[in-house]
């Protein structure tokens, strides 16, 4: 029997960090998800989430405008739908509403959870099958405080968590990030992997002038570090071959990535659904990635639980994941909206069994954490 999507439901769920996320973009205390719900004819029901990082700070979507758009565009036009036929969903959507990008990735996962689920089968068989049980995890040190980042490092390394670290960096003038970076290198040692993120945060004379001492502190990775509309200059930083560069932000779906595969301008590319537009756009991005030679590395909104399993799926098919992930969003925070946690050890995160996305919601969670207003 067809199954017909009979509503779709968002609910925004703000729930407190574990401590204070300093980035060069923004200051971050709590997040707030959209949870998106999409009920079909068959009682299956999909679930999704669309998260950006403070507001409007890292792009043109918002919580409340991902609320808002779902509801008022998207819902009218897949209510009577069949739930089954996602290609056929994703045309309609994408004749109808233009960019909304974490508004679809959302609305793409929900519709992949139920597809799923109706088959008995899980997101990742979706596409093709997992050929990873567990996917390693990086770990971002952010708390603005160098003495705090240190003991968190050796913490994570303690608990078997985490042995590759991220550093939000670009908030500071250049020096002082370079010493601060040059102590989280003597507390962990030369053998783990440090990488940088600038989330845009420099000009292009600046990364012309720092990127060489970053790599001398054994920087692994430098990620967006100029303007995100800057291609030519990011291919000038990645020719300069001193340190390999990732873009995050200049990748907004297939067709930016077409862009900077052609014009060279990264070595890495990070792979977010939501910034993609969905699970499916995300594994065409990293089709092209692969085409042109560029490594792969699962990036994330600092998503909560069920964007993070989401992408987990999609990452777990992909054979060559060169430089991990760093899908830790839901330890950012302090609490969780699922009955059963993630299971993060070993230095990874390991994709749930069990159909769908393999997670369940907690209606109590999520009842107490919703905004009411
Ligand atoms: O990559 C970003 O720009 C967003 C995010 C990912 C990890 C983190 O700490 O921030
Ligand atoms: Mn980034």
């Amino acid at each position: 029997m067809t199954s017909i999507i009979i509503d779709i439901n968002c609910l925004i769920v703000d729930i407190p960090t574990i401590r204070p996320h300093k980035m060069s973009v923004a200051t971050m205390g709590s997040q707030s998800m959209v949870i998106v719900r999409v009920k079909s004819s068959d009682d299956v029901e999909g679930i999704g989430e669309a998260t950006t990082i403070a507001g409007l700070n890292y792009g043109g979507e918002s919580p409340e405008s991902i609320k808002t758009n779902i509801e008022t565009y998207f819902r009218p036009l897949l209510v009577g739908q069949p739930a089954n036929q996602i290609a056929a969903l994703r045309r309609l959507i994408a004749k109808n509403i233009k960019d909304n990008h974490f508004a679809r990735s959302a609305v793409e996962t929900a519709l992949y959870d139920a597809r799923a689920k109706r088959l008995g089968v899980s997101v990742a068989d979706l596409f093709g099958g997992r050929i990873h049980d567990a996917i390693s995890v990086a770990w971002t040190l952010a708390s603005g405080e160098t003495a705090v980042d240190v003991a968190e490092a050796q913490k994570m390394l303690d608990l078997r968590r985490h042995n590759i670290f991220k550093l939000k960096i670009g908030r500071r003038a250049p020096e002082e990030d370079l010493r601060y970076i040059e102590s989280i290198r003597k507390a962990v040692g030369d053998d783990i992997s440090l990488r940088v993120d600038l989330n845009q945060g420099w000009s292009e004379t600046q990364a012309v002038r720092y990127l060489q001492p970053l790599a001398d502190l054994g920087v692994a990775l430098v990620e967006q570090p100029i303007h995100f509309k800057n291609l030519d200059g990011m291919a000038r930083l990645t020719a300069l071959g001193r340190v390999p560069i990732m873009a995050d932000e200049s990748l907004r779906g297939p067709q930016d990535g077409f862009a900077l595969a052609s014009k060279h301008c990264a070595n890495v590319f990070a792979i977010k659904i939501e910034q993609a537009g969905g699970l499916q756009p995300a594994r065409d991005l990293m089709a092209i990635a692969e085409a042109a030679d560029i490594s792969l590395y699962g990036g994330t909104m600092l998503e909560g639980s069920v964007s993070t399993v989401a992408a987990a799926h999609l990452f777990s098919t992909m054979p060559h994941l060169e430089w991990g992930t760093e899908m830790f969003g839901p330890l950012l925070l302090t609490d969780d909206i699922l009955t059963e946690p993630l299971d993060y050890s070993d230095f990874t995160l390991k994709l749930p069994a069990g159909p769908g996305l393999g997670v369940t919601l907690d209606d109590d969670k999520l009842a107490f954490y919703a905004r009411n207003h």
